[in-house]
């Protein structure tokens, strides 16, 4: 799929802007604080229906202005749809297909598929479980976009249940009867459960479906590594075991919902589901093995021809080196976009702002990797970091105006 034109109001730092575009690579370049970035996570807006560098709706409406419109005219197997978004914070956002009204503006979702490579994604190694736990949600729902409404649930389920776990704890510590409200929260427990065991199950799914993407984008990006180095494994915050079933989980969860339920009262928070997993990223190389037991009389003869022990795997978050950590975050990148493919559509890539972060013999690699691409949009602030595979139609970024360059 690729996008053939892109219509902004209100977006950002543009009071309008329009951006014929076309198949294969597109580059915008301009000095920094140009609005290069902002043009590209237009297109991802659309996509996801949030953002790769904020979290809420409110700055990507230009300031002054209620709200802002991104339009998109989209071409897929040949037919080009009009996508179209009102973002109105604080309020909901509005959405049109071929000006037609949508009745939730998240059904949206999907209609667009990007993958955006960004300086942020180191976030994706370094950060928090919260920030590996979108990067699987986002994924899911780009794969299968009803999923948006399980997580959507699930949130809304997390936050009201919080809020009775919190009222029926200070019931509890004040002595008052709290009766009403446990009865109630075994019934968000079901609620939490069901949901939560939905979104478990995907995310492992999904996690088995990617590892071996990861593995072998893996071994192309980093110099020297093996198919076998990158791996990700999936971190519940309760002993799964082998269940992977929606009603194993829930059984599972329901168990452990009961087990600590009064730890729950007494932080007023969820403590059990999968808000509270990781993804444990962990590379198979390059670290100590470990420390041989001294020699002593009663020590086993050592045999040389025995095979070294493997080197032990390490957690990339905390252990990895920068180099290393890019290499994994750019994998991840890669692996999500082989895995849409091979789902059978070309997503829209989107590279910002990452060559300047890339020595040459990277950048090439990388470049190699996605100028297949269907269409593959790239922000760089000085146009000989964009390398010659993707040397295709420029666009020049600047006081507030996209030229394309002769
Ligand atoms: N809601 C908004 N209203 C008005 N201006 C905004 C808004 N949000 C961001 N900007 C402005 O947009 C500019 C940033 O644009 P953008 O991030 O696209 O830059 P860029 O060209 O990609 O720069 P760099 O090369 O540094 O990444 C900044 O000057 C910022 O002040």
């Amino acid at each position: 799929m690729h996008v053939s034109h892109l219509t902004l109001h209100d977006f950002r730092s543009y009071a309008s802007a329009e951006v014929a575009l076309e198949p294969g690579a597109t580059a915008f370049i301009g000095r920094n604080g140009q609005g290069k970035t902002n043009l590209v996570e237009a297109v991802d807006y659309l996509s996801r229906l949030s953002s790769h560098r904020v979290a809420s709706d409110a700055p990507l409406v230009r300031a002054g202005a209620d709200q802002a419109v991104v339009r998109a005219a989209v071409v897929r197997d040949g037919r080009t749809a009009v996508l179209e978004i009102e973002i109105n914070p604080g309020r909901s956002n509005r959405a049109r297909v071929n000006r037609s009204p949508l009745p939730r503006a998240r059904e949206l979702v999907g209609l667009v598929r990007t993958v955006v490579f960004s300086p942020e994604d180191l976030v994706l190694v370094k950060g928090d479980p919260s920030d590996r736990r979108r990067f699987l949600d986002d994924l899911l729902v780009l794969r299968t976009p009803r999923l948006a409404g399980v997580r959507a649930d699930y949130d809304r389920v997390l936050r009201q249940r919080n809020s009775l776990l919190k009222t029926a704890g200070q019931a509890r510590r004040g002595s008052s009867s709290q009766e009403g409200a446990l009865a109630t929260l075994s019934v968000w427990d079901d609620h939490l459960t069901r949901t939560g065991a939905e979104l478990l199950s995907e995310r492992l799914g999904l996690v088995e479906a990617l590892r071996p993407y990861v593995a072998r984008a893996y071994e192309t990006v980093a110099r020297g590594a093996g198919r076998d180095d990158a791996h990700l494994e999936y971190r519940p915050s309760l002993e799964i075991g082998a269940a992977s079933s929606i009603p194993d989980l829930t059984a599972l969860l329901l168990a452990e919902v009961e087990r600590r339920r009064g730890e729950e009262l007494d932080r007023g928070v969820s403590l059990v589901g999968p808000h509270r997993d990781d993804l444990l990223l962990s590379l198979g190389h390059g670290a100590p093995g470990p420390t041989p037991a001294p020699a002593g009389p009663d020590a086993e003869p050592v045999d040389p021809e025995a095979p070294a022990p493997p080197p032990p795997r390490l957690p990339v978050k905390g252990y990895a080196s920068h180099g290393e950590s890019w290499s994994f975050a750019l994998s991840l990148r890669l692996a999500s976009y082989d895995l849409l493919r091979d789902d059978g559509d070309d997503p829209i890539l989107i590279l910002d702002d990452v060559f300047a972060e890339l020595d040459t013999e990277r950048r090439d690699q990388l470049a190699d990797l996605v100028a297949g691409a269907e269409q593959v949009l790239v922000t760089a602030a000085v146009a000989a970091d964009v390398p010659a595979a993707l040397a295709g139609v420029r666009y020049l970024v600047g006081g507030g105006e996209v030229r394309r360059e002769p």
